[in-house]
């Protein structure tokens, strides 16, 4: 494995927004969205073993863990699973940051795991690279489905593809909406989301706020 930064900060995305957070960000990915907000882990990063990876959480004294990157699951799988499987014996809970193109049915998860996973929208570039799949083997109550949003045009897509897929919150899905940072305004999300009677999350990435939005580390 390769590991570009861990750190204990808050989780500024997802369901446990505002949660301590142990995030173990692994260097390299394999898309290049146009609105990348961590391009410094495509290359820098060191070897290190699942093993070692544990010594560092441990040291941090926190039971909540967010796998990332870079994209987590292009890791060797066998190392990546062990990890995983060493978390679960030591009960942390862990989050899976995803980029949507990895088939996720690739690697196991126990209790208390769960993949969040990110469908690319248009403006991204790198919708013609999801793993679609992927959104019939997600599990609805555990799982969540991030749409990071840059235009209306992306919002749409997100609603097609919600429909197309069968995924909406109504049968359990959890959705996630997200700005791309600074990129569209706050409200007309907000109200894309209420006009559609979308049970979704809106979210904002908290770390941008507490912090420089340039900031590693946090
Ligand atoms: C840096 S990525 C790493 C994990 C994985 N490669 C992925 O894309 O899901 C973590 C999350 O940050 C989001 N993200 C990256 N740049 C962003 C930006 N400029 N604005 C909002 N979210 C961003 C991604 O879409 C993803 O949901
Ligand atoms: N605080 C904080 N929360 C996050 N949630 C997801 C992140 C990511 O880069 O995957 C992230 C991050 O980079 N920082
Ligand atoms: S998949 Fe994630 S890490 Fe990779 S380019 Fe897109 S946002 Fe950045
Ligand atoms: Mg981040």
């Amino acid at each position: 494995m390769r590991l570009n930064e861990l750190f204990l900060s808050i989780q500024g995305e997802t369901s446990s927004a505002g949660l301590p957070t142990i995030f173990v960000r692994f260097t390299g990915c394999n898309l290049r969205c146009t609105y990348c907000d961590t391009k410094y882990s495509y290359f820098e990063g060191d070897i290190i073993t699942p093993d070692e990876v544990m010594d560092k959480i441990r040291a941090l004294k926190c039971k909540r863990v967010c796998l990332t990157g870079g994209e987590p699951l292009i890791q060797p799988r066998a190392e990546m699973q062990r990890l995983l499987d060493l978390l679960a014996e030591e009960s942390y809970e862990v989050s899976i940051e995803t980029d949507g193109s990895i088939d996720v049915s690739k690697f196991q998860l126990h209790a208390k795991q769960r993949f969040i996973v990110d469908m690319k929208v248009p403006s991204s570039g790198m919708s013609e690279k999801m793993h679609l799949p992927n959104l019939q083997h997600i599990v609805a109550e555990r799982d969540e489905v991030k749409f990071v949003v840059g235009s209306r045009a992306d919002y749409e897509w997100c609603t097609a593809l919600i429909r197309e897929q069968g995924i909406h919150p109504k049968d359990g899905y959890q959705l996630i909406f997200s700005p791309v940072f600074r990129e569209i305004e706050l409200e007309d999300l907000v109200n894309w989301i209420l006009e559609d009677e979308l049970d979704a999350r809106f979210q904002v990435q908290l770390h941008k706020i507490v912090w420089d939005p340039d900031k590693r580390g946090v």
